[in-house]
């Protein structure tokens, strides 16, 4: 089974209060989920392999380390997941970007996929997939099985949100169980398809849409 995580480091706790209040204008919205998914990239990526090399400094030969893994792919889901792609390529600036788009139907939230562009060798790379909010978990579970189908293994794959609901872990990890899922926080409930208390709809609050 894979994990589920909540980052709990105070800087991503902090940040996601700036986010939550609905007085936060577009501008700032938009820098401070950049900011939380660098401190989540940052959090999410501590288990990456490392091999041993030897380089050479101005004062001698250092026994050193480098990362010796799968390179990474991107994939934010969009469009609320581009928000957090800047932050995550400020600390991961090789990594390559797949776009996975999906919207929910307002009155059903039944997710449908529109959009799928991904990397050749993106069933050899270690996945990032992001979105803000994991709701009922529909867009995420459609998401992922858009990678599987195209040959990724889900234990290739770690979902990374800013908020979660707990119907959406439920229903992520019965539908892909090798996933490993982080999150920067673990809200109440869902009303409406939104989450409580949530942060509003992340995709309008992000590109001023609404
Ligand atoms: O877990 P779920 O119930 O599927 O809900 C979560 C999805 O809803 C939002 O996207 P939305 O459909 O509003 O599209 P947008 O990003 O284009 O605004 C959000 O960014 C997730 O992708
Ligand atoms: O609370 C929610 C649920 C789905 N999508 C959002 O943007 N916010
Ligand atoms: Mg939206």
């Amino acid at each position: 089974m894979g994990k589920f995580e909540v980052m709990n480091h105070p800087l991503i706790q902090h940040k996601l209060t700036i986010i939550r209040d609905k007085n936060c204008g577009t501008r700032e919205f938009r820098e401070v989920v950049n900011e939380i998914a660098t401190l989540l990239a940052f959090e999410v990526s501590r288990d990456m392999p490392l091999e041993d090399v030897d380089v050479e400094t101005p004062e001698g030969t250092a026994h050193a380390k480098q990362l010796s893994g799968k390179k990474v792919a991107v994939v934010p889901i969009l469009r609320a997941g581009m928000g957090m792609v800047d932050g995550i390529l400020d600390l991961i600036p090789a990594a390559k970007v797949g776009h996975i788009g999906m919207y929910r139907d307002e009155k059903t939230f039944e997710p449908h996929e529109y959009f799928v562009k991904l990397p050749n060798d993106i069933n050899k790379r270690q996945i990032f997939v992001v979105d803000p909010m994991l709701a009922t978990g529909g867009s995420a579970i459609m998401a992922i099985d858009a990678l599987v189908k195209r040959g990724v293994d889900e234990s290739n794959i770690k979902f990374v949100c800013l908020v979660a609901a707990p119907e959406g872990v439920k229903n992520l990890r019965k539908a892909h169980p090798g996933l490993d899922i982080f999150a920067a926080a673990l809200d109440d409930h869902l009303e409406n398809g939104y989450i409580v208390p949530g942060l509003g709809d992340a995709g309008d609050r992000l590109f001023g849409t609404k």
